[in-house]
């Protein structure tokens, strides 16, 4: 079925990513925060059943590379798992549609680069996000460690001071663990960050995750309001109930 006509304005457009191995950004020549380069509107007869989202939010992936970030979007939106996916090149993009706390949301998550030569392409992407996915590799400690260096990155760049960052610990189906799960939450609760443990391949905690912060962004007056304009969004799906109320061992909010 043809994906709903977008609002001529609308950031949210297709709900389609360009192509990953496709630089979205060349030469500075950044689209808009919000609004992702080059992703066509897919124009078509609007679906029966669907409605409207109440909301929309921008979520940014960051970490570094190879710590499962494209891994998580694509769990997370499309429900697969690529045991050799290549690194993002710039910036890939994707729209999730849930129902939280019976409401409409329309996310559109921002998978950036963890690579060093793409860095320079981000920071213009953390304007107006609403939420904000730290992730790490919890089989290497370099992942980890490096954390303090997004979060400088993030405070430089975002613009929204209440914006709601979940630290995540992937990749916890492997057995080579190098970080334990206590020396995330530590940094989690020093830093005042939601984490949980997942895993992309496994789907462990993954779209609790999503759920989660939605809910805190929801939870925070500015974040919210600011988000509730009626974009004219429509829905297609209500993922949100897949999981409910998943909590095992990987899951702890703060
Ligand atoms: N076993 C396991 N492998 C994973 C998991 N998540 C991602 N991977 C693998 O780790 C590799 C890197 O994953 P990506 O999702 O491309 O990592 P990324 O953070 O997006 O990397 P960049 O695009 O370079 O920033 C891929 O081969 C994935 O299949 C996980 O939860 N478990």
């Amino acid at each position: 079925m043809a994906e709903p006509p977008p609002p001529a304005s609308s950031p949210w457009s297709s709900g389609r990513s360009p192509a990953r191995s496709r630089p979205a950004l060349r030469g500075g020549a950044a689209p808009a925060a919000g609004a992702p380069g080059g992703a066509g509107a897919a124009r078509g007869a609007q679906p029966r059943g669907m409605e409207p989202a109440d909301i929309t939010l921008k979520l940014l992936l960051v970490g570094d590379s190879a710590v499962g970030k494209s891994s998580l979007l694509r769990r997370v939106t499309d429900g697969t798992f690529e045991p050799r996916l290549k690194p993002t090149v710039g910036i890939d993009f994707k729209v999730k549609k849930m129902v939280v706390q019976g409401r409409a949301v329309q996310l559109a998550i921002w998978d950036t680069a963890g690579q060093e030569r793409f860095r320079a392409l981000t920071p213009s992407y953390y304007r107006a996000a609403q939420g904000v996915v730290l992730v790490y590799d919890v089989t290497r400690k370099d992942t980890f460690t490096g954390l303090g260096g997004w979060l400088k990155e993030l405070e430089m760049h975002t613009t929204n001071s209440n914006i709601v960052k979940m630290l995540v610990g992937n990749k916890i189906d492997k057995p080579d663990r190098e970080v334990e799960r206590k020396e995330g939450l530590q940094f989690a609760r020093k830093h005042s960050l939601l984490f949980i443990e997942t895993s992309a391949k496994t789907q462990d905690g993954v779209q609790f995750a999503f759920e989660e912060l939605v809910i805190k962004i929801l939870q925070t007056p500015a974040l919210g309001d600011e988000s509730t304009e009626k974009k004219g969004v429509q829905l297609m799906e209500s993922s949100a109930q897949q999981n409910k109320g998943f909590c095992g061992a990987s899951c702890a909010l703060i």
